[in-house]
C-alpha cells in the first residue's frame, strides 16, 4: 500500500466494486522488461479484454494477477488481496484458464470435472458445467483423446466449476472452429450475467469487439489504449478511405472527394470504394503496424 501526500488515500483493493487494481506493475525477466509500469482497474461484472501482439506482456500480466508469477515491482490487488500472498480461500474465488494446460490423468471429462469440483466450497453442478461448455456428448471420453478445441473447452469447464467470482482466460478460443467460438462467447455472456468478472487475453479483434466492456491494447509491456470497443472505433475521427482505379486517399470528407472524382472522370469513377476504418485498422495503428492490404471482408464498395 502506498499513500501520497498528507491526506489518507484509499488503500489499493479497498473499493469492493473493483475486482482488480494494478498500479505501477513491472515484470523483468533478466534484461527483458515484459511489463513496464501498468496501471488499471477492473470493475465487478466486467468483461475486460487485453489485446496485443505476441510478446506484448499479456500472459505475464495475467499470470501475476492469477498468483502464478511474482511481479518485480508495483502494487496489485485482486479481490482485495495481493495474489502473491493469496490464501486457499482466495484461490477458491478465482478461476484460471492459462495457456499451459494441465497434464491430464487417464480420466473421462465427466470424472475430471467432478474431481475439480471437490476442491471448491460451493461448486457448480459438474454435469451442468460439462453441458454448458458443449462437451455433453463426449463426457465419457478420455480427456487425452480430445481435439485441441475440445481440450480448451474442458480447460474452461475446469476453470468455472468452482463458481469463481473472477475468471482469468488466457487466449481461450485458440483452436476453436467458428461455431464453437460463437457458443463460447455466449457462455461468457451468461457467466457475466450471473455476476462473474472476466479477464480475457486474446489475439482476436472480433472477440474483444463482441464480448468486452473494455479493451486494453498492450504493446511492448505498456497499455497504449484503454477504452470500450466503440470508444476505440471512434478514434478513426470520422475518417474514411477512398480508393479508385488510379488513387487512394484518407479523408474526413469522403463525399466531397467522391464528387470531385466524379467531376474529374465525368461520370463513373473506375473501381470506386469508400471504406470506414475498422477496429482492426485502429488496433494496427496503435501497435505500430499498418496493414499491407485492406482485407476483403472489411471492404465496402459504394456506387
Ligand atoms: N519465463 C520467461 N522467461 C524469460 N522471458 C520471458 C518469460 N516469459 C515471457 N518472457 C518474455 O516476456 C515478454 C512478454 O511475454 P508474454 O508471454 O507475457 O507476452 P504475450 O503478450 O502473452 O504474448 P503471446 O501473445 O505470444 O502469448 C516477451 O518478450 C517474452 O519473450
Amino acid at each position: 500500500m502506498t499513500t501520497h501526500g498528507t491526506a489518507p488515500t484509499t488503500p489499493l483493493g479497498a473499493d469492493r466494486d473493483l475486482v482488480v487494481s494494478v498500479r505501477g506493475l513491472r515484470k523483468e525477466y533478466g534484461a527483458t522488461t515484459a511489463v513496464d509500469g501498468l496501471d488499471l482497474d477492473v470493475g465487478r461484472g466486467e468483461i475486460f479484454a487485453m489485446l496485443g501482439p505476441n510478446g506484448a506482456g499479456k500472459t505475464t500480466t495475467t499470470e501475476i494477477l492469477a498468483g502464478h508469477r511474482r511481479a518485480t515491482a508495483g502494487d496489485v490487488s485482486v479481490l482485495g488481496l495481493d495474489p502473491a500472498r493469496a490464501s486457499r480461500a482466495w484461490r477458491s474465488r478465482v478461476g484460471v484458464v492459462l495457456q499451459s494446460t494441465n497434464d491430464l490423468a487417464e480420466l473421462s471429462i465427466r470424472e475430471l470435472v467432478h474431481q475439480f469440483a471437490r476442491y471448491y466450497p460451493d461448486p457448480r453442478d459438474p454435469d451442468d458445467v460439462v453441458e454448458m461448455v458443449g462437451l455433453g456428448e463426449q463426457s465419457g471420453s478420455r480427456a487425452r483423446s480430445l481435439s485441441g478445441g475440445q481440450r480448451r473447452r474442458l480447460d474452461v469447464a475446469l476453470g468455472v466449476v468452482g463458481r469463481p467470482e473472477l475468471l482469468f482466460l488466457d487466449e481461450p478460443t485458440t483452436g476453436f472452429d467458428p461455431q464453437a467460438r460463437r457458443s463460447f462467447w455466449e457462455l461468457l455472456r451468461e457467466l457475466r450475467a450471473t455476476g462473474t468478472t472476466i479477464w480475457l487475453t486474446t489475439h482476436y479483434l472480433d472477440e474483444a469487439d463482441a464480448l468486452a466492456d473494455r479493451v486494453a491494447v498492450m504493446r511492448a509491456g505498456s497499455i497504449v489504449a484503454l477504452d470500450s470497443p466503440a470508444g476505440l472505433r471512434a478514434r478513426t475521427h470520422g475518417r474514411a478511405v477512398v480508393r479508385w482505379d488510379g488513387g487512394e486517399a484518407t479523408t474526413a470528407s469522403p463525399t466531397t472527394l467522391v464528387q470531385d472524382l466524379a467531376a474529374r472522370y465525368q461520370g463513373e469513377v473506375p473501381a470506386l470504394e469508400v471504406r470506414r476504418p475498422s477496429l482492426e485498422d485502429v488496433y494496427l495503428e496503435l501497435i505500430g503496424q499498418t496493414p499491407d492490404a485492406v482485407p476483403e471482408s472489411t471492404t465496402e464498395a459504394q456506387a
